[in-house]
């Protein structure tokens, strides 16, 4: 296609045109013929004509209403009919892969000027082709998939396996071993919970809550059981099939008739009488990625106590989606098992453990969380920056106001504070064996996830304040700010409600107490 030759012209040369027949105008120095566009305007075609506007320069009135994309979506890049003579267009959007230059929209580590103890070379790289992998891949799919519903991209899915994406994120360990990481950017021994904590960052970066969950959180979280109690045969072979993006698992726990309980649970697995096979019934609700899923890591109740098994989706296994406040991308489950018979084989750590089994997986699953939910809120803040600065209320930027900067700061102290105790207690992680971990950050993580998501809550809550109806509004301005506040609740209830966390945390510390501690 042939590129458009643009013209330049002066300001005064753009001022004849100010008639509804003949009418262009200025943005950012470049000229739009908005002449015939007037009439499919969205904001109607009387805006072009109030004073100040026809002819003129309407950089400030389009920045108080439009995000910076509209004028990039090609049927509105092409009323662009020119520039002004010796004037450069000042407002640039971010290029795929580079940071932001707002203040805060990035963590410390990664602000110019700024050090850190914890981040070497290799999470520097390893940062930069992800980001590069999200903005090129990750975020177009995970607008559209938000917007249709549909599944994450399986081509999406496949990038990730070449890159070996999918094993990243189930921390460091074995798994690795063998396996060309991010195209050889990390070795697979010196992957850490840093290398990790970037990757879920930087993934969470696309902005939609429903998305992030359909790409492969169902693996995130049922796949460690699979890793770490399965039978050798087994595990070679579920692993390898979902790692390589073929087949899809969930962690399937919670019942519509008990959630954070697991001792409530009412799926039975009884035994055959031959002791070969496993017979499942019951049902399972809140399951992520479950519509999809060709594995679900399930929690039965059996004879001598509570089991984990893997079953496969076969006869008696029936999904149906749930219509939750995000959206059907991430594929929430409603699952009835009737009499389903599963190899004994397929039984995750020992009989009547599974308990310990559902333990061991909890702490890194919160702490993900916590490296997400600090992620999406800083992209709040971004945007309540940027927002404040270009909107314009009573003649002044809404930043001119005590009240709005305010707000900021609090959002801004809320978000730096939860990212600092995510690398200190990242940095514990990757100095203590798994047994360690258990025992001494079982409660901090707890704590930090209740703090997280109650930050997250407070900043969605502010956010929707400074962004006034925008902030409730799905399309335009306020796009982000609308569907963080409507699924920032996710963060706060998966992987354990916030109470129930902050009671974990502060039961171990109570534990912990020094007996002859007094006042
Ligand atoms: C090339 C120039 C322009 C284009 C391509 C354009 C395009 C659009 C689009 C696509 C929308 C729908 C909302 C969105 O997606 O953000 C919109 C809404 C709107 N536009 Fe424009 N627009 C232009 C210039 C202007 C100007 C100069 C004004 C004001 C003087 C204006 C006033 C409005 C208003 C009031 C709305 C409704 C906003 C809302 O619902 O919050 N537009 N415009």
């Amino acid at each position: 296609m042939a590129t458009k030759i643009l013209k330049q012209f002066s300001r005064e040369e753009v001022a004849k045109h100010n008639k509804p027949d003949d009418l262009w105008i200025i943005v950012d120095a470049k000229v739009y013929d908005v002449t015939r566009f007037q009439g499919l305007h969205p904001g109607g075609a009387s805006v072009f004509l109030e004073e100040g506007i026809p002819g003129q320069d309407a950089t400030e009135a389009f920045y108080g209403l439009h995000r910076h994309e509209v004028l990039l979506r090609p049927q509105y890049a092409r009323l662009q009919i020119g520039t002004i003579k010796d004037e450069k267009s000042v407002i640039v959007s971010r290029v795929p892969g580079e940071l932001s230059l707002v203040p805060y929209a990035e963590p410390t580590w990664l602000t110019k000027g700024y050090h850190s103890p914890y981040f070497k070379e290799s999470h520097r790289a390893l940062q930069k082709a992800i980001r590069q992998f999200t903005d090129d891949y990750v975020y177009p799919d995970a607008q559209a998939r938000e917007e249709d519903g549909k599944r994450p991209s399986l081509d999406v899915i496949a990038k990730m396996s070449e890159l070996n994406i999918h094993a990243m994120r189930m921390g460091p360990g074995k798994h690795l071993k063998g396996r060309t990481l991010m195209g050889g950017i990390v070795k697979p021994e010196e992957f850490d919970y840093f290398h990790e904590m970037i990757i879920t960052q930087e993934m969470t970066r696309h902005g939609a809550r429903g998305y992030g969950d359909g790409l492969q959180a169902g693996a995130v979280i049922g796949l460690p059981p699979v890793l770490n109690f399965a039978r050798p045969e087994l595990r070679e072979r579920v692993v390898d099939e979902v790692l390589s993006g073929k087949k899809f698992i969930s962690l399937a726990i919670s019942e519509a008739f008990a959630g954070s309980d697991v001792q409530g649970l009412k799926t039975t697995a009884k035994k055959t009488e031959d002791g070969k096979f496993w017979i499942i019934n019951g049902t399972k609700k809140w399951i992520t990625n479950g519509v999809f899923s060709d594995y679900f890591t399930v929690g039965c109740k059996t004879d001598d106590g509570f089991t984990v098994i893997l079953v496969e989706r076969g006869d008696g296994v029936e999904t149906k989606p749930i219509k939750t406040s995000y959206s059907s991308t991430a594929g929430t489950a409603y699952i009835t098992f009737e009499n389903v018979k599963v190899p004994v084989e397929n039984t995750l750590g020992p009989e009547g453990g599974g308990l310990l089994v559902m333990l061991s997986n909890f702490n890194h699953e919160r702490w993900v969380m916590c490296c997400s939910s600090a992620r999406s809120q800083r992209q709040i803040v971004e945007e309540c920056l940027k927002w404040t600065n270009q909107r314009k209320a009573f003649g002044k930027p809404l930043n001119s106001q005590a009240v709005i900067r305010s707000k900021l700061a609090s959002m801004i102290a809320r978000v730096e504070s939860v990212q600092s105790w995510l690398e200190t207690i990242t940095f514990q992680m990757c100095n203590m064996s798994y047994k360690e971990q258990a025992q001494k950050l079982a409660g901090p993580i707890g704590l930090l996830k209740m703090y997280a998501t109650r930050s997250a809550q407070e900043t969605a809550q502010d956010a929707v304040q400074v962004f006034g109806g925008r902030g409730i509004t799905k399309t335009g301005m306020g796009r982000f700010v609308e569907h963080y506040h409507r699924t920032v609740p996710f963060d706060s209830l998966l992987g354990g409600a916030e109470d129930v966390l902050g009671d974990l945390g502060v039961r171990q510390a109570i534990r912990q107490m020094p007996k002859n501690a007094r006042l």
